[in-house]
């Protein structure tokens, strides 16, 4: 698809306040889509909430407690394969610092810095800079790979200090959500650890510009897909604009608590499952936003080489495997793709 360039917003940011995450799309119909393809933004469902995820709660020493809050997990993954995580210990500074260091970094004024340097040259970019401006994906992105090494641009100041720090932070939260994960699916705690060797975790991270509705050429900010890997973790500045497909076929805006993370199953938790926990489809509208939006979502992969296929425990003879097996680095190459464009395959894998 040609790829417009336009320049970025140049309205005002509206500071990260994680007390009172702002709803930014003030008006919405109450008229429901059900074809996910269909691109009209006229479609949240008002009374289906996202369910939230205590963090701390599914380590506790209470093991009633715990007991209840893995299944509370469990059963949000097969509902809805999406969840917002709270008490995760990422602190409000940690946020607001990477908020701050993204907004310095996508300053309107420095964009020839930015094509010279980070848009695309190679397939092997371990960062990665871009612009798309059309009818179907309204946005400016900067993509780099966050683990086994972190990769990060140098500029602004502290940048890259201010990502290594929230990225090793989030593999805490990866550890912890394989463990938990693991035992609310009835396995030994390093079942996902061990399927996917986590320790070497494989993590895209894409961080993301949207601008408000009077600068976006259409209604999206980024059209419907699901991501590769276990989940991923996003966070934003202000609320308004990200949508999931719940199970049901409903669109349900994503409207964040304040200092949440927000948590969306992968393609490789739904293969390594034989279908079990689906990944979840999502997309971004611009629609009635009135400033602009920051997101950074971080996919967190098996390791590289892990080869991903049905798990024996998903498969007999009602399941036989819905998945073709893969390395991780093959899913991520599939049909000329590349690791830092961070593209799905599930359908490609998929056994018809
Ligand atoms: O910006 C968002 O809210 C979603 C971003 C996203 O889905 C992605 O980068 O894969
Ligand atoms: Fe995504």
């Amino acid at each position: 698809m040609a790829q417009e360039t336009i320049s970025p917003v140049l309205i005002t940011q509206r500071p990260f306040d994680s007390k009172s995450a702002t709803v930014i799309s003030s008006q919405r119909s109450s008229s429901l889509t059900k074809n996910p393809n269909d691109s009209s933004i006229n479609v949240p469902v008002d009374d289906v909430e996202i369910p939230t995820v205590d963090f701390t709660m599914l380590f506790s020493d209470d093991l009633d407690k715990r007991s209840r809050a893995l299944e509370h997990i469990n059963q949000v993954c097969k509902d809805f394969g999406a969840f917002y995580l709270v008490n995760h210990g990422v602190s409000d500074s940690m946020l607001e610092g990477v908020f701050k260091g993204l907004s310095d970094f996508f300053n309107p004024r420095e964009i020839e810095d930015r094509i010279k340097q980070y848009e695309k040259k190679n397939p092997t970019d371990k960062i990665r800079w871009g612009v798309n401006s059309t009818h179907g994906e309204n946005r400016e992105y900067l993509k780099v790979i966050a683990h086994p090494q972190c990769h990060c641009p140098t500029k602004p100041a502290s940048f890259s200090e201010t990502m290594e720090e929230y990225f090793k932070t989030m593999r805490r939260i990866v550890h912890g959500l394989g463990k938990a994960i693991s035992n609310a699916m009835g396995f030994e705690e390093c079942y996902i650890e061990k399927a996917f060797n986590l320790d070497s975790g494989f993590d895209i991270c894409s961080m993301n510009l949207y601008p408000p509705n009077f600068r976006s050429k259409s209604s999206m900010g980024l059209p419907n897909h699901t991501d590769p890997g276990f989940f991923v973790s996003l966070i934003q500045d202000v609320n308004g604009g990200l949508q999931i497909l719940s199970h049901k076929g409903e669109w349900i805006d994503v409207n964040m608590p304040p200092n949440a993370i927000f948590i969306n199953l992968g393609d490789h938790l739904e293969i390594l499952t034989n279908g079990k926990y689906k990944s979840t489809l999502h997309r971004v509208v611009v629609g009635n936003n009135e400033v602009k939006r920051i997101s950074v979502a971080t996919l967190h992969g098996p390791s590289s080489d892990s080869f991903v296929c049905p798990a024996p425990e998903f498969v007999d003879e009602h399941h036989p495997p819905s998945y073709r097996g893969m390395t991780y680095k093959q899913s991520l190459e599939t049909n000329g793709a590349v690791e830092i464009d961070a593209q799905s395959s599930l359908e490609q894998t998929r056994i018809e």
